[in-house]
């Protein structure tokens, strides 16, 4: 799947089951070993419905203190089961030493949570001990879409603006609502980078971007960054 040259590492698993199983274990080690090192752990953490069994399975380690925020939400009520914090809590709501916090406020109003989260993320700088990225079947990882508007702002490498808000266009059918996103340069801002999708399509859509140097979805500008991405897949 990757050419020799590539700084990634591509793990491929039997089935979602086994690739969910293998994931929390490594979430766990990076928690173990920031804790030891730093007292706790901090994560950035994807939402949509992929990575659920994997935080199923983190909520039921025994860690220690986690705190926690999406890579990107949608712009709902955090009461609304498209929120990702909401998706988030639940799947965590096990482990009552893992904090989640949002990026949205409770309303969702786009405007009042780009400046939400805007404060917040200038007032926790530290890197990310591990990042748990998601990635659509259009190939926008967080909520940096292809079509979006400002998708420049938010792919650009050179750190500056943590978060930005943006529409899809086209608003993805499954959850059609304007977003609010970490930038890839915050995303970056890491001890470690994984990337999780599963299925054929998204199989597809990791080899056309590792294979052809004119595709330029936002997956291709995590994966072209420099940074080394371990990217799990299971069919
Ligand atoms: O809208 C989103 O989609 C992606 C992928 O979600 P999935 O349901 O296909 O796993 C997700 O990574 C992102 O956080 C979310 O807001």
């Amino acid at each position: 799947m990757l050419p020799a040259s590539s700084p990634h590492t591509f793990h491929s698993y039997a089935d979602a089951d086994a690739l969910a199983t293998q994931l929390a274990q490594t979430l766990t080690a990076a928690c173990h070993a920031a804790i030891d090192a730093r007292g706790r752990a901090w994560l950035a953490l994807a939402g949509g419905r992929t990575p659920l069994p994997v935080y199923a399975r983190l909520a039921a380690a025994g860690l220690g203190p986690i705190e926690a925020i999406p890579t990107d939400e949608r712009c709902v009520p955090h009461s609304d089961p498209a929120c990702n914090l909401h998706q988030l809590r639940v799947a965590l709501a096990g482990n009552p030493e893992i904090t989640v916090h949002p990026l949205t406020c409770a309303d969702g109003d786009p405007v009042r949570s780009l400046d939400l989260s805007r404060t917040w993320l200038a007032r926790h700088p530290a890197p990310f001990d591990l990042v748990l990225l998601g990635m659509g079947n259009d190939g926008h990882i967080a909520s940096l879409f292809p079509g979006a508007a400002n998708l420049s702002e938010g792919l650009a490498l050179e750190r500056g603006t943590d978060v930005i808000a943006s529409v899809p266009d086209p608003l993805p059918p499954e959850a059609p609502y304007p977003r609010i996103s970490l930038t890839l340069a915050r995303l970056l801002h890491a001890r470690a980078i994984h990337l999780l999708a599963t299925g054929q399509h998204k199989r597809q859509v990791l080899t056309q971007v590792l294979t052809d140097p004119q595709c330029h979805l936002p997956v291709a500008a995590l994966l072209r960054a420099g940074t080394p991405i371990q990217i799990h897949w299971s069919p």
